[in-house]
């Protein structure tokens, strides 16, 4: 069967000045290939610089790989070609306040995807808006309301909804529960797997943390100075991982265990 997402060989250089103006080239991820399958999550995880972003905003389209291609259902994704990338790859990014405009209201953010994908009237987008508020367990009236009036949490609920606002096949989450208090992280863990489980969506969530990710990742893919030097399904990774760097990683702090 053919799988949702398959990564073959994407690759990352930057182009680094030195101060003696040569060109130093910095491999942020070598070739790396994998597959994710329908309504599966898969984490990334590694160290600082390790590459993780990278490979997120490969996948979402927000970078161009250096090498590489993107599948999606068996079709190429196409470079450049963002209206087909936005309806079907979403991203959603740890600082929701800064990935929101301080100067639109809820409502018009949310409705710049339709405006820009669909061909939507008015009313259509008034009623869309309103049942994506319902859907991430915010109130139709949130619409009226600018990103500043909302605490932390409701603004990253805006932030779902956005990406859900198209009925996406994959979100890409890059941190994006790192800044939230855990009661609110904790409510918004179960928004995206509710989202999951209703809408069969597949995420890929950069993570630092080996609690969430044993609660959410069904596949984890370990990154190490951009090369992926492991990747399998959690449990395994969690009982039995090939690389002491990844045993490192996956440590769960004693007091989370309690
Ligand atoms: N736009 C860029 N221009 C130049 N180098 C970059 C750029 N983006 C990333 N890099 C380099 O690529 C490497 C991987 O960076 P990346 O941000 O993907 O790591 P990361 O694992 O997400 O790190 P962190 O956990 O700190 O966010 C780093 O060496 C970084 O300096």
């Amino acid at each position: 069967m053919t799988a949702l997402l398959d990564v073959q060989a994407l690759c990352k250089y930057y182009t680094h000045k030195s101060i003696w103006r040569r060109q130093r080239k910095v491999t942020a991820l070598a070739p790396v290939s994998f597959t994710l399958e329908r309504g599966e999550t898969l984490a990334i995880m590694g160290e600082t610089s390790s590459g993780k972003s990278t490979l997120a905003k490969l996948i979402a389209g927000a970078e161009n790989p250096s090498s590489g291609q993107l599948f999606l259902n068996g079709q190429p994704l196409q470079r450049g070609n963002f209206r087909q990338r936005c309806q079907h790859i979403r991203m959603v990014f740890q600082d929701s306040d800064a990935s929101l405009n301080p100067q639109l209201t809820i409502g018009q953010q949310l409705a710049e995807p339709l405006l820009f994908n669909t061909d939507m009237n008015t009313e259509q987008r008034r009623e869309a808006i309103a049942q994506v508020l319902k859907k991430v367990g915010l109130l139709p009236e949130h619409a009226s309301f600018y990103p500043h009036m909302l605490a932390t949490g409701q603004q990253q609920r805006v932030s779902i909804a956005r990406a859900v606002m198209l009925d996406p096949q994959i979100i890409v989450a890059d941190e994006a529960l790192a800044a939230l208090d855990p009661s609110v992280r904790s409510q918004i863990i179960n928004l995206l797997m509710d989202l999951q489980k209703d809408m069969g969506i597949s995420y890929i969530f950069v993570s630092h943390s080996p609690e969430i990710v044993k609660h959410v990742a069904d596949k984890i893919l370990i990154l190490h100075r951009g090369k992926m030097i492991e990747f399998g399904a959690t449990q395994t990774l969690f009982e039995q991982p090939q690389q002491q760097y990844t045993k490192l990683l996956l440590q769960v702090p004693a007091a989370a265990n309690n």
